[in-house]
């Protein structure tokens, strides 16, 4: 069975499926492939081992229909048209849980550092601006005791309520599809409407997927009824925010400051208003960027692929139905 993995990976990984009998090819490249060239190369293969970012629409899925899997390296899964995926019997995996914790570290740092005016106060020194600031120059604001907001509260929402609840104590409100009983007895989180939580939270950080419902749910109108005083934090997907909003309404004063791990469009433009304010932190989307979570990512992915060699189903199986005898699609 051949496998196309699309990006680099670590190459202990590809030698892990090799002792499977699979034949490997990679991409031995960082950069995010054009549709044509995965296409192409896909025809060649069986299953291809997707690494970030990708345009597996409904034209990849037709091109691509013999593929007998598609494994991702990442847990959300809006780059992949999945009813495509589904209507040709093409099973995909993505790689939860294991990014939850690296992925809320990153938000908990976002909050810290937006906070504190951090990557704002050490671009000044780099500029050579270090000065002895004046007792009321730009200064921070804290949040021990403050309340923590969280919009989607699942795996990665609730690592770092965990971790608010344990390092400031903070108090933790949220708005989920669903009840999280584990987050109200563990945490004493408490279920909100999106209205209360928008102006009950000092912060208030995004964790939901990106759906048609969550596309710019945090808009002009929302962000009016946030305090003035509030920071907002995102690490989900960039198009849960209008970012145009989001910079009117740090313009006006209308929240405090912003922390993103990720923006709208990716990558941000260097000539983003966003990266000249003080009050604002932007990382470029590296929420599971560590050597541990990487690995376990691509051990994840991997082990999907052994599983479709075996001919048993996906443990990280996304679209269920594709198992289903009857499914619309290829018969
Ligand atoms: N920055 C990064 O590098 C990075 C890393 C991992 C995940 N992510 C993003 O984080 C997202 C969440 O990951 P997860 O593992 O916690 O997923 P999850 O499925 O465990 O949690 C998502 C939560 O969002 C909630 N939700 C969905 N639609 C909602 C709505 N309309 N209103 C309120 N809540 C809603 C769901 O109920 C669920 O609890 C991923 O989908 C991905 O987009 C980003
Ligand atoms: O969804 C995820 O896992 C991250 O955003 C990486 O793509």
């Amino acid at each position: 069975m051949k496998v196309f993995v699309s990006r680099r990976i670590p190459g202990e990984v590809i030698r892990f499926m090799e002792q499977y009998g699979l034949e490997v090819t990679c991409n031995d490249s960082d950069e995010r492939m054009q549709q044509n060239d995965l296409i192409e190369a896909c025809k060649k293969a069986d299953i291809l081992f997707n690494v970030g970012s990708a345009d597996l629409d409904a034209r990849f899925m037709e091109s691509c229909q013999h593929l007998k899997g598609i494994v991702l390296t990442s847990v959300g899964y809006d780059h992949i048209d999945l009813n495509s995926a589904t209507y040709y019997g093409i099973p995909v995996s993505n790689t939860p849980d294991v990014l939850s914790k690296s992925t809320a570290d990153t938000a908990f740092l976002l909050m810290l550092a937006t906070s504190r005016k951090a990557f704002y106060q050490a671009r000044q020194i780099e500029k050579g601006a270090w000065k002895n600031n004046g007792f009321l120059d730009e200064l921070g604001i804290e949040i021990n005791g403050k309340t923590l907001g969280i919009y989607g509260l699942g795996r990665i929402g609730l690592e770092l309520a965990k971790m608010a609840k344990d390092a400031f104590g903070m108090k933790i409100i949220y708005n989920n599809r669903s009840r999280n009983m584990e987050a109200e007895q563990l945490l004493n989180a408490r279920y909100v409407d999106f209205g209360e939580l928008l102006s009950q939270s000092d912060v208030l950080s995004v964790h939901s997927n990106l759906t048609p419902e969550t596309q710019y749910r945090f808009n002009r109108d929302s962000f009016r009824k946030m305090k003035k005083t509030s920071i907002f934090i995102n690490t989900a997907r960039g198009k849960i925010h209008h970012e145009p909003d989001l910079i009117n309404a740090l313009k006006e004063g209308e929240i405090w400051g912003a922390g993103l791990d990720v923006t709208d469009p990716e990558p941000m433009l260097p000539d983003n208003p966003l990266l000249q304010m003080s009050n604002v932190c932007v990382l470029p989307h590296i929420g599971s960027a560590t050597i541990e979570t990487r690995m376990a990512m691509a051990n994840v992915a991997a082990h999907n692929i052994i599983a479709v060699f075996r001919g048993e189903k996906m443990p990280q199986i996304v679209n269920k139905e594709v198992y289903d005898e009857v499914r619309p699609g290829k018969i």
